[in-house]
């Protein structure tokens, strides 16, 4: 019997409501596997505290995110919370995807639905919180947000919680090693026990 060939890692779409955990996730991989590319999106928000642009985001401003749009360089984008435009750049994804790397895509549910169109084939993974509470609790313990914003970022996470459904997988982020172990492992990552 001959062997089978072998699989191109497929790109992983990373989602789930706001403060679930998805950044704290992402940082982890970062640090602990360094061949997973982690897409760096653009964004028009401000930077947070010890954010730092080319690693978190490209931060832009309105009229550079809309020339990237309109140009094509976009894999996907969207207004997210009703507030500011993040999308994904084609260009670095497509590279990372062909030199067959394992690539990771943060995002929100309109763009994971957005890719979803565009590459039917991509893996994705909704990130959930142990509780509703638990995720009210993260937000506001963030504090990175006024009240307002965190009150908006709740009704986006209502919404994107009842998606769930739409997701290859979840996973319960209880656990940030836990999770972020589980999240490799769905991407197909090679993994050695860590102690
Ligand atoms: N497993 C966990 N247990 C406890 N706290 C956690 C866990 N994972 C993340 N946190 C904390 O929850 C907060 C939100 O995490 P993070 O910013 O990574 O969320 P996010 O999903 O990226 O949010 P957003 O979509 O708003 O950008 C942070 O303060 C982080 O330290
Ligand atoms: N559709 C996209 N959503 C993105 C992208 N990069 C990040 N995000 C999502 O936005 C929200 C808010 O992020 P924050 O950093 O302001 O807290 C969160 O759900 C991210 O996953 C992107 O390129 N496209």
């Amino acid at each position: 019997m001959s062997e089978s060939a072998p699989t191109r890692p497929r790109i992983t779409v990373l989602a789930g409501p706001t403060a679930v955990g998805k950044g704290t996730v992402s940082a982890y991989i970062r640090e602990h596997y360094p061949e997973v590319e982690l897409s760096v999106s653009a964004t028009t928000r401000d930077p947070r505290p010890g954010e730092v642009d080319g690693v978190h985001y490209h931060f832009v401003g309105p009229e550079r995110f809309a020339q990237m749009v309109s140009a094509g360089d976009m894999l996907e984008s969207a207004v997210v919370h009703g507030r500011n435009s993040y999308g994904t750049p084609r260009s670095t994804v497509l590279k990372a995807a062909d030199e067959g790397k394992y690539v990771l895509l943060e995002i929100d549910l309109q763009g994971a639905r957005q890719v979803k169109e565009s590459m039917p084939d991509a893996h994705f993974v909704f990130l959930a919180p142990p509780s509703w509470d638990e995720l009210v609790r993260r937000l506001v313990g963030r504090g990175t947000e006024s009240a307002e914003e965190q009150q908006r970022r709740l009704e986006t996470a209502r919404i994107e919680l009842a998606a769930e459904s739409e997701f290859d997988v979840t996973i319960v982020n209880d656990d940030v090693r836990r999770a972020a172990e589980a999240l490799v492992r769905e991407m197909g990552v090679p993994t050695a026990p860590r102690a």
